[in-house]
């Protein structure tokens, strides 16, 4: 880890000029508007092929404080911020290593769930707000944590009692919570209630599969009176409550399914009010694998994968539908499988946030009914066909279920988090500029080693009055140099007024300076295409951007995720990097591994906090790990410690991680105030290893480097 520097140095440079365009949004089905990476980095590139920036004039001269601030894109690359441009230049890039110093910050982030004033069914009253439902969901996937990995725990009447105390809700959701009562303030709902209904999905997939193991001859259809289906909302009910579901009698009777009957649960009633006692059917002893998930089958359509992975949501979220019709039935271990190959987070992350929103069905009608699940009750298939089904649908689900993934055509799912970068970078990654392409080959090239680049980007936003700017600030990107003249004599208002005494024009100059109208892109093929280059080749860069508030700091190393054209420096550097190692491989066959890790800096204390533990550990952690702290290290500098760095094989895990990190800053909170705006600052590291070649050019095992890249935003 770099050394990082917060010295609140700001940038006196006051400019005014034209606000930033429309944004365009990018989606899979809308293309973005025509773009051309060459015309986008012209300029970027022109500039770093120019030479060395040359030595300030007027440096040494302090700016008036009360200027404009504007803020300012560092890089370094590699090593540290141990430079000390100059006194009194502008306060760009004047940052010395150490301290943690933090200068007023963040203002991007978007509030995480809704202030409560949605309501879910589900709780005694019938409705629970939507802080009370994050919780739910939370409470239900920890609860399934702890059911899907183990093994299934049976009738062990401790069962839920563990899980009751296992439950918890982590710190992220506790806004509105009153921690003295265990009840929610908004709805007055007790924490016992939401773990109960958690609970209650839990024991309900038991029951069902107790319904559903059959140890019945082979073809022999169960009586009908025992397969109801479950249609309606469900109930915020107690553990010991009978659940209040409507039955309704599967629609015909056919011996086209499989179901096996567990002997040891068979004459106890279950709370879906079926009658056990019906259900016990003599049969085969060898399936003793308990049914979790029916998977409806018809062979009018075949969509075996589709069905499953409508009622694997179904059964997250405990209401599916128990068509005995055409079943085919799904082993605890199926499903673990289903769960793992489909990923946490793809099915069990995004299913239980959509799911555990307590819907009736995936389309909001009674599963039975509704047209993702295929219900019918033609004729289903043999014994024989059922088998046949499933060890087709084990074979092939990995592949197909992206295919089929139902939910899109159904219920568009609520995104994880509040940015999607790694969506963006996955339908429109933002193209490399040239200079990084062509840098592929170049192993040993490594441009800026050791230096530390200055670079200046002026504020748009605040800019109003261009005429008023353009009076006293002379910006020129190709010299790489910005002119501040006496606002006297200008005609401007001024900071110098009550000197009296005009002041000379004073001159600075930068590695890179980017007027008002500079894109994105420009900014970010000018900063960090050479950082990457660098990190690549094995030294460590960094990009740390600091200013006053409210000028583009965040805007600058992260930007927004509507557009490509509005992706910041992060977002780029992560594209760009994958881009850089995955061309290198194809080139050189070297392998890299990437992990990232992402730390707060927090409160006027400039408490560190661990952005990604939760990510990494599961919510049932969250708060319970040491967590992140400085560490004098003789040789390498103030060191980060014992922060979570996580693997990321694609540029788009790597963006998940940074959805992740900007969801979890307490910048991003609803509740957060002005000064935790203010006083959130992120570090967010890409660490690349580099397995050790051998001599023979083949790959090694061993990892060899560690090189970081660290954009820091913002400061
Ligand atoms: N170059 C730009 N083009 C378009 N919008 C911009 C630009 N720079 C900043 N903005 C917008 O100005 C607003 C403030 O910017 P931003 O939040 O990035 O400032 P900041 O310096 O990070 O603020 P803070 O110090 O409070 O964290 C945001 O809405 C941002 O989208």
């Amino acid at each position: 880890m770099n050394s990082v520097a917060g010295n609140k140095e700001r940038l006196a440079v006051s400019s005014r000029g034209k606000k930033y365009g429309v944004n365009e949004v990018c989606s899979p089905t809308k293309p973005a508007a025509p773009f051309s990476p060459e015309s986008w980095y012209r300029k970027a590139y022109e500039e770093s092929r120019a030479g060395s920036r040359p030595t300030p004039e007027g440096a040494g001269s302090a700016l008036g404080s009360s200027g404009t601030p504007s803020p300012g894109s560092g890089t370094s690359s590699p090593s540290s911020f141990t430079g000390s441009p100059g006194p009194t230049s502008p306060g760009i890039g004047t940052s010395s290593p150490g301290s943690l110093g933090g200068s007023p910050g963040f203002g991007t982030g978007s509030p995480g769930s809704g202030s409560g004033g949605g309501s879910s069914p589900g709780s005694d009253r019938g409705v629970w707000c939507e802080n009370c439902n994050a919780r739910l969901v939370e409470l239900k996937r920890q609860a399934l944590k702890l059911l899907l990995p183990g093994p299934f725990p049976g009738k062990d009447p401790a069962f839920s009692a563990v899980i009751h105390d296992k439950l918890q809700v982590p710190n992220t959701i506790r806004k509105a919570w009153n921690d003295k009562d265990n009840r929610c303030d908004v709805c007055t709902t007790h924490l016992n209630q939401l773990k109960q209904e958690a609970i209650q999905m839990v024991l309900t997939l038991e029951q069902a599969a107790d319904s559903e193991h059959y140890e019945g001859s082979p073809g022999s259809p169960p009586p009908l009176s025992n397969m109801p289906t479950l249609l309606g909302p469900r109930p915020g009910a107690g553990l010991q409550q009978p659940r209040e579901w409507a039955f309704v009698p599967a629609p015909c009777a056919s011996s086209n399914y499989t179901a096996f009957i567990s002997n040891k649960h068979s004459s106890k009633p279950n709370s879906l009010g079926v009658s056990n006692g019906a259900e016990k059917i003599s049969g085969s002893p060898t399936h003793q694998a308990k049914v979790s998930l029916q998977m409806a089958t018809s062979p009018s359509n075949g969509n075996i994968l589709n069905s499953v992975a409508i009622q694997a949501h179904q059964y997250l979220d405990g209401t599916w539908s128990l068509s005995r019709t055409n079943g085919v039935t799904l082993y605890p271990y199926q499903i673990s499988q289903l769960m793992t190959e489909t990923g946490r987070e793809g099915l069990t992350e995004a299913a239980l946030n959509h799911y555990n929103a307590d819907k009736p069905s995936a389309c909001g009608i009674p599963a039975s009914q509704g047209s993702c699940v295929a219900n019918e009750t033609s004729p289903g298939p043999s014994v024989a066909a059922s088998f046949f089904a499933r060890a087709a649908q084990k074979l092939n689900l990995s592949s197909k279920k992206k295919k089929h993934r139902p939910s899109t055509s159904c219920v568009a799912e609520p995104p994880l988090f509040a940015t999607s970068f790694s969506g963006i970078l996955q339908t429109c990654p933002p193209p490399a500029p040239p200079c990084l392409l062509r840098a592929v080959s170049k192993v040993k090239d490594t441009p800026g080693l050791g230096k530390v680049k200055v670079m200046l980007r002026i504020c748009s936003t605040l800019a109003r009055d261009t005429s008023e700017s353009s009076s006293f600030l002379k910006v020129d990107p190709r010299k790489k140099q910005i002119t501040l003249y006496d606002p006297l004599t200008c005609g401007g208002q001024n900071v110098f007024q009550k000197r009296g005494n005009q002041v000379p024009p004073k001159m600075f100059a930068f590695d890179a300076v980017f007027p008002q109208d500079a894109s994105q892109a420009e900014v970010c093929a000018g900063t960090v295409a050479e950082v990457i280059q660098s990190v690549v080749n094995g030294a460590d860069g960094c990009v740390f951007c600091f200013g006053h508030a409210k000028l583009g700091k965040s805007y600058t190393m992260i930007g927004k995720d509507d557009s490509m054209q509005n992706l910041g420096i992060i977002p780029c550097a992560i594209s760009w990097l994958f881009k850089l190692i995955n061309e290198r491989k194809e080139k050189t066959g070297a392998r890299f591994s990437v992990r990232i890790s992402a730390v707060e800096v927090w409160g006027k204390e400039e408490n560190l906090r661990d952005l990604l533990a939760e990510v990494a550990t599961g919510s049932l952690q969250d708060g319970q790990s040491p967590g992140v702290y400085l560490c004098e290290d003789p040789i390498c500098g103030t060191q980060l410690q014992n922060q979570s760095e996580l693997r990321a094989p694609t540029a788009e895990k790597a963006a998940f991680f940074l959805d992740a990190a900007i969801a979890s800053r307490r910048g991003s909170r609803q509740d957060c105030d002005e000064d935790d705006l203010r006083n959130s600052h992120m570090l967010f590291t890409l660490h690349i290893y580099q397995y050790r070649m051998e001599k023979s050019g083949k790959g090694g095992s061993a990892l060899q480097e560690r090189p970081r890249f660290t954009p820091q935003a913002p400061w």
